[in-house]
């Protein structure tokens, strides 16, 4: 139990509390200035400097932490400071939150920053925050010149036009649309699709997030239609026209889209938010089941995703039973992946050691992982959590699971009683979680047996469709990280998972590259009978050398794959196709990836 302190004694609890939390208030005022700038450089067609903002931005929060750690021990000597007047900073830390806007986050700001100061020596749960002690409902920022979180508009059917043109020109984007009555009649008409049959209820209402959600190349402007007990949630991508005025180029519309709009599989969005709880809170009745861990990863506010998901995690394994085990599929060569059944997301290990023809080492490892992370992921590549030092019940870890990581990453483990309960623990010194998806030689092999054993029925239809999604989407998924730059580098159908909603997304990264740092050649003729003959390669193979036309024999072993193949993506087995790319980004270009199917757009005229 927390001993509360009866008397606020210290003035220098006060102090350290005050200079908390003037850290995490500058944290917060950069983060949110580099956020709003997005609609500058959105406004400019400034790709290279909104994806260079994107990436940089990812690194604010440490870079905040580590300041604010060295002012409360160069100021207030805060590492030598006694068990009590820790407990009062913390007191007097959540009296200051009363007011504050972002008080959620404010109290993982504290977590960061005690937690490196008192090195988990006398570190304690009593004086971090394990639950939030300040809520965050019904925050609202009072003053006169606040911008709401949302707007609520009222149309009649009549007005649904007019109203829309209003919805965005309250945006107040600094450049012209192409024709932004003709984009609201799109609009319209794809929502009214969805809305015909109903009559309109007393409370038909359009609500619309205040700021536009920046990313790459898009705006996208967040709402939902209210009509009686129904709420159809849309998302309208703005992007920039031929002759670069703007143009709406689709209407996303319901949970499914905005899903996917919000994948973890994405980067992290830019917005101007002055209450990020509002926002979270908007976002999630519009996607109940996604995790408000997601939703502020997806808001850029990563740290408190990665809180979040932790306490949902611990608060999983008080209301579950059963135990962690070696990840169905191929075991990796580099990393060692478990997973709890009844949890969807997996756990990665680096392993110690790697064997041939592997020749990376952790530190690669990690500096691939960071790479994604700070990369435009084009809903292809799965977010990634980092943790350190995380203590599982050893009781709910299989011993074969144990055995296995005793083997391959002895490094990473230690089983004790830490905690000193009485209970054994398995201590993980680092690893990454990401979504748990279906392997995509798993869903493949599942489909080959259910042809084999069914010829000719129904249920083998099905399964020969089942194949054909899958292999024209791994096509696609490998077309959009070209598209990113990114080079996969270990092609094979293990590498990559397919989603709830059948997207296939890599998450093997320990050989990716970026493309333009690879040479895509073309195989030089055999000199010789021997040379067509021999197994390994007989001309020179350079360290970043890339062979397209031998991804064939790996990939395409079975016919019904093969001839899907062929039909959709020949071309990524030709040397011209990876080179053309590649010479494309190098000369600037940054090119479009949709976070909806093409066939959603609306015409370009
Ligand atoms: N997100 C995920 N969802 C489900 N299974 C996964 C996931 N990530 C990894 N796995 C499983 O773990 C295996 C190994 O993972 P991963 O490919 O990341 O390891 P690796 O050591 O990098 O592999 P390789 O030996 O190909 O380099 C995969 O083949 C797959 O079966």
């Amino acid at each position: 139990m927390a001993v509360f302190p009866q008397r606020l004694d210290s003035p220098l609890a006060y102090e350290v509390a005050r200079a908390l939390l003037d850290g995490f208030n500058r944290h917060y005022r950069l983060f949110r200035a580099e956020s709003a700038a997005a609609k500058q450089r959105f406004e400019a067609a400034d790709w290279h400097a909104q994806q260079r903002a994107q990436r940089e931005r990812i690194q604010f929060y440490d870079l905040r932490v580590r300041e604010a750690v060295r002012r409360l021990e160069t100021e207030f000597r805060a590492g030598e400071q006694p068990m009590d007047v820790w407990q009062q900073v913390k007191l007097h830390y959540i009296g200051l939150l009363v007011d504050h806007l972002q008080p959620e986050l404010a109290e993982t700001f504290f977590n960061s920053v005690t937690t490196k100061i008192l090195h988990r020596t006398h570190f304690h749960n009593d004086f971090i925050f394990v639950r939030p002690a300040v809520s965050t409902e019904y925050i609202e920022n009072d003053e006169p010149a606040a911008a709401p979180t949302y707007r609520s508009y009222y149309p009649t059917r009549e007005s649904l036009v007019d109203t829309l043109v209003r919805i965005v020109d309250n945006m107040r984007l600094q450049r012209p649309f192409e024709d932004l009555p003709r984009d609201a009649q799109r609009v319209v008409a794809a929502l009214g699709a969805r809305l015909a049959p109903t009559r309109l209820r007393a409370n038909f209402q359009i609500q619309v997030l205040s700021s536009l959600f920046y990313r790459n190349k898009g705006a996208y402007l967040v709402g939902k239609v209210i009509n009686g007990f129904n709420e159809l949630p849309f998302a309208l991508p703005i992007l920039h026209g031929e002759d670069g005025r703007l143009r709406i180029d689709a209407c996303l519309i319901g949970e499914d889209d905005l899903l996917s709009l919000f994948s973890f599989a994405r980067a992290y969005f830019m917005v101007d938010m002055e209450v990020p709880a509002a926002y979270v809170q908007f976002l999630r009745a519009l996607m109940p089941r996604k995790p408000r861990a997601e939703i502020y990863s997806a808001l850029g506010l990563a740290k408190q995703g990665k809180t979040l998901f932790y306490r949902d995690f611990l608060n999983h394994m008080r209301h579950s039973s059963d135990r962690f085990r070696i990840a169905p599929g191929i075991k990796g060569m580099v990393m060692l992946v478990f997973d709890l059944p009844s949890f969807p997301y997996v756990f990665k290990l680096i392993k110690d050691r790697f064997p041939a023809p592997k020749e990376t080492t952790r530190e690669d490892v990690q500096a691939k992982y960071l790479l994604v992370k700070q990369h435009d992921r084009v809903g292809r590549m799965a977010d990634t959590l980092e943790y350190s030092e995380v203590a599982f019940p050893r009781a709910r870890f299989e011993d074969e699971l144990v055995e296995e990581i005793r083997r391959f990453a002895p490094s990473l483990l230690e089983i004790s009683d830490r905690d000193g309960d009485g209970e054994e623990e398995v201590i993980l010194k680092h690893l990454y979680i990401e979504r748990r998806m279906i392997p995509l030689n798993i869903y493949l092999q599942e489909a080959f047996e259910a042809l084999r054993a069914q010829p000719g029925t129904p249920e083998a239809q099905q399964a020969l469709a089942q194949v054909e999604r899958a292999v024209v989407e791994y096509g696609n998924a490998i077309k959009d990280l070209v598209a990113a730059n990114i080079f996969p580098g270990d092609m094979l159908w293990k590498n990559f998972g397919v989603t709830r909603n059948g997207k296939v997304v890599f998450y093997d990264y320990d050989e990716i590259e970026y493309l333009t740092g690879c040479n895509f050649r073309a195989v030089p003729p055999p000199r010789c009978e021997e040379d067509e003959m021999a197994g390994e390669p007989w001309y020179f193979v350079g360290p970043r050398d890339v062979f397209p036309e031998t991804f064939g024999p790996f990939l395409l072993g079975h016919p019904a794959v093969r001839e899907v193949f062929m039909k959709h993506h020949a071309d990524l087995l030709e040397p011209g196709f990876w080179q053309g790319h590649k010479e494309r980004i190098l000369s600037g270009d940054v090119l479009d990836v949709f976070p909806y199917e093409r066939e959603r757009r609306f015409p370009v005229h």
